[in-house]
């Protein structure tokens, strides 16, 4: 059988398959025409005949495939040819692969005045895996004449995929590097004595041909330029030094040049520049002690690049800028690309590019390129069809939530926010008590207290609970309001920890709106409970803020007792003093209890402390007995919905919406179609979550996760309510309410501003009146029309929204969650009371 693919050849072969006269018919004019395409290469009759059946007529294919087996057999067959072996090869391709970067230099110098192959592995590396087929590991003297000139150090690949423009381009360069290569006369190969020679290959006497660079001025490469250059062309000693530390003139003992590196070598073996120039030798075949360091040869042997560059260099300092137009714009490189391949490759660019076939029937539509006025026109013709979502619907029957609710029975739930000053303990206290009531398993305390360790902050483990973002804890502060879980088997509790920090009075406001109690957190270690008490602590402004939001029950935590060694003076030290001012806000003695405790070390939180001098004093109830006996508030799951939303985010679901929120009245079932308020929008509520349980309704008093459909994202606030489609939540803009002062620098007055908190829902408002001083006891008008307000008194004062925005409220009447406000300005709490009226409101959609 013919090796090579002759005529005759691809009728030789016997056909295997036997084809009715139909498919024979087109086997044939396949095959002829597969034949025509790869006439002149060494394709046998049998390949094309197997390869056309392949591809099932497809001439296309079948060529494809045929090309890839003739690059194959010819890569096969350099190997074959190639005198050094596969494990050099390996060896040298790691190496290879370990000093450069990808894309670094293959080909040959011009100027080193021998031509010098570069080792295959950097085409891997650069050019690809058709670049490697087609370079042989060693250069035969016939491929020399194949060479193609490549202008830059690192092959460009824009040309693959260019469009004609490149194309007329890439043909003017290989016209001109024709010109170039038939005007340089390519010195025969050079015997493998003159690489291992004392005579540096790059000295001047080497170069004979005027070098480009003696003409060039000296100066010196800028840092920024040499580092540009090092990085993509190797060693700075091989591309400007004038003596090449790699080819040292007389190598010595104590600093092993290449030269003396290779020495032992033998004659027969072959140094690693053996392997270079291997190609141009006639020597057996090289052999490299692998076991030696001195064979990583490519620390001193110098890249063809640097080579060429060496032996102009001498003696010429260039500028940075000038030596890298050298690089950029001569010739002196070439892509090891056979003639053949280049063919090839030019054939890519005979035809327009798909970017010229676009352009070419923009311009030709209708007989005459498009003007500005037709494209104005052609636009005006497009009508944009808004896309409309799917409405979602949810096919169950309406139930009656409050039969339902009253047939249940469902644990009492209950909503504290966890307040007091800074660094009172409170995120430790409810980590601790998460941990003894066992929502927080071992394993999560212990690695807490690993990694807590390991940032130095080691007392905040059980904090971590809590305090879940990266910024609290490297901070060690409480930010924002970290909810939480759990179940005692009486009670299901869910927790809000408030920060602490005066300026996160905000989201403490936020979390206290969501509560039904507190829990006062104080330090009662020296000084620090009078810190927190006194002047601008937040013991007090916490706890009248939590009055001010409808919190009718508080306990107080006297923490860190363990710092007092559970003593019993400081306990009752502290419990008058907060006594006191409790009662003056509003919070009788049935509304307040006091709990001596250790939030670290876990005494009186779940369990009873076991500290005798704390049992010597104190035989009252443990926080979570003093939580499991409060009383519920009652709220009415018959009203309207109010559902004061507290999270807006995307599920997995793109079309669809999540919501945290809590119901503050009424009720919601899946299914219900809810209208948002203050965008109005309407929304299916697809599914309710309590807890991560599923539900099918649920209630006021309720934290939920809902699942909303029909409703664009940007509808839904954090802050927004969402209420009853028949009857949603007034949207004010003017309104009346009776409030408390706070502590003031400067007395309030009509006229000035105040952000106005409700939950999470801020707006910034006008005192457009002060209506009346009143008497805090009674609520009977002490003063009307007062001209300013001073700390501590009651009064009666109407806002206006500033701008057009609008407030969504009720009445204190109406609903206690909704119809309680607090004022702020300039970061300090001014005020803070109950919606007495809403007296404009907006009422367009
Ligand atoms: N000795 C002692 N140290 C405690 C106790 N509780 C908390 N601490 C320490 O007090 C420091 C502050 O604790 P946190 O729980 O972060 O205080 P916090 O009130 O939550 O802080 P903010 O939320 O940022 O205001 C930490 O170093 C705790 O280890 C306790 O009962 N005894």
């Amino acid at each position: 059988m013919a090796n090579y693919y002759d005529e005759d050849d691809l009728y030789d072969e016997e056909g295997e398959e036997s084809l009715g006269p139909e498919e024979q018919q087109q086997m044939d004019d396949t095959i002829a025409e597969v034949k025509k395409i790869l006439r002149g290469t060494s394709v046998t009759a049998s390949q094309v005949r197997d390869a056309v059946w392949d591809a099932y007529f497809d001439v296309d294919m079948a060529v494809k495939t045929l090309r890839d087996i003739l690059k194959k057999e010819e890569a096969k067959k350099r190997a074959a040819s190639s005198k050094v072996s596969p494990e050099e090869l390996a060896y040298a391709f790691r190496n290879c692969k370990s000093r450069r970067r990808s894309g670094h230099i293959v080909g040959v110098s011009q100027h080193s005045q021998r031509i010098r192959a570069t080792i295959t592995p950097f085409a891997i590396d650069s050019c690809g895996i058709s670049a490697f087929d087609g370079i042989p590991w060693r250069l035969p003297a016939y491929l020399k004449s194949e060479m193609i000139k490549c202008s830059t150090s690192q092959p460009k690949m824009g040309l693959l995929g260019g469009s004609s423009k490149l194309a007329a381009l890439a043909k003017a360069r290989a016209a001109k590097r024709q010109q170039e290569q038939q005007q340089t006369n390519l010195p025969p190969p050079e015997p493998m004595e003159d690489v291992r020679s004392s005579t540096p290959l790059d000295s001047p006497q080497r170069s004979p041909s005027p070098s480009p660079f003696q003409a060039l001025q000296t100066q010196t490469p800028t840092p920024s330029r040499l580092s540009r250059l090092l990085a993509d062309h190797g060693s700075a000693r091989n591309i400007l030094s004038n003596q090449s530390p790699s080819r040292p003139t007389s190598p010595t003992k104590d600093k092993p040049s290449l030269l003396s590196r290779n020495s032992n070598i033998s004659a027969n073996s072959s140094s690693p520049s053996s392997i270079i120039s291997a190609s141009h030798l006639s020597t057996p075949k090289p052999q490299i002690d692998l076991s030696s360091p001195s064979t990583m040869f490519f620390e001193d042997v110098p890249s063809g690049f640097a080579e060429s560059l060496n032996s102009n260099l001498s003696d010429t300092q260039l500028s940075a800028d000038e030596v890298w137009k050298l690089i950029a714009n001569h010739p002196l490189f070439y892509l090891p690309v056979t003639t053949k391949q280049a063919e090839e490759i030019s054939k890519n660019f005979n035809k327009p590019s798909p970017d010229d076939v676009v352009k070419e029937a923009q311009q030709t539509k209708g007989g005459t390129a498009k003007t500005g006025k037709n494209i104005d026109k052609d636009m005006r013709s497009l009508s944009i069809q808004e896309q409309v979502p799917t409405v979602v619907t949810v096919k169950q029957p309406k139930v009656d939530v409050a039969e339902q609710y009253a047939a249940t029975k469902r644990k009492p739930h209950i909503n504290f926010v966890v307040v007091g000053h800074v660094d009172a303990g409170k995120s430790t206290l409810m980590g601790r008590l998460m941990y003894d009531m066992g929502a927080i398993d071992e394993r999560t305390i212990n690695k807490y207290k690993r990694d807590s360790d390991k940032m130095g902050k080691g007392s905040f483990a059980f904090a971590w609970v809590m305090d879940q973002s990266e910024e609290e804890r490297e901070r060690g502060v409480t930010m924002d309001i970290a909810t939480s879980y759990f179940e005692s088997p009486k009670v299901s509790f869910t927790i809000l920890d408030a920060p602490g920090h005066k300026d996160f009075v905000p989201n403490m406001i936020a979390g206290a709106s969501e509560a039904d109690f507190a829990v006062l957190v104080v330090d009662s270690s020296p000084n620090a409970f009078e810190a927190g008490f006194l002047h601008s602590g937040q013991t007090k402004e916490h706890a009248l803020l939590v009055r001010s939001l409808g919190v009718q029950r508080i306990i107080v935590a006297v923490n860190k007792l363990d710092n007092m060694a559970w003593a019993e003076y400081r306990f009752t030290e502290i419990k008058d003093q907060l006594q006191v001012f409790l009662n003056s806000i509003g919070f009788t003695g049935s509304q307040t209890s006091f709990i001596p405790c250790s939030g670290l070390y876990g005494d009186n939180i779940v369990n009873k402390s076991a500290e005798e001098e704390l049992l010597s004093w104190y035989k009252g109830p443990t926080l979570l007995e003093e939580l499991e006996n409060l009383r519920l508030v009652q709220r009415d799951i018959k009203a309207p919905l109010r559902m004061s939303i507290t999270d807006v985010f995307r599920g997995t679901n793109s079309s669809l919406v999540n919501i945290a929120a809590r119901i503050n009245s009424g009720n919601v079932q899946t299914g219900e179609t809810t209208i948002v308020v203050p965008s109005m929008e309407s929304t299916l509520v697809k599914t309710i979550m309590i807890s991560n349980n599923l539900r099918d309704w649920a209630v006021a008093g309720d934290n939920v996760e809902l699942i909303l459909a029909n409703i664009d994202m940007m509808h839904l606030r954090a802050g927004d309510v969402m209420c009853s489609l028949s009857a949603p939540i007034k949207r004010a803009r003017i309104f009346t309410a009776r409030v408390i002062i706070f502590q003031l620098r400067i007395p309030l007055i009509k006229g000035s501003n105040a952000i106005v908190y409700r939950g999470r829902t801020t707006e910034a408002f006008k005192i457009t009146k002060l209506i009346s001083v009143l008497d805090k006891s009674t609520g009977k008008i002490l003063k009307s029309k007062p001209r300013h307000l001073a700390s501590g008194q009651s009064a009666i004062i109407e806002l206006e929204v500033i701008g057009k925005g609008c407030f969504p409220l009720e009445t204190f009447k109406e609903n206690k969650d909704l119809g309680r406000v607090v004022l702020r300005q300039d970061g300090n709490t001014v005020a803070a009371g109950v919606v007495e009226d809403v007296i404009s409101v907006v009422t367009d959609l």
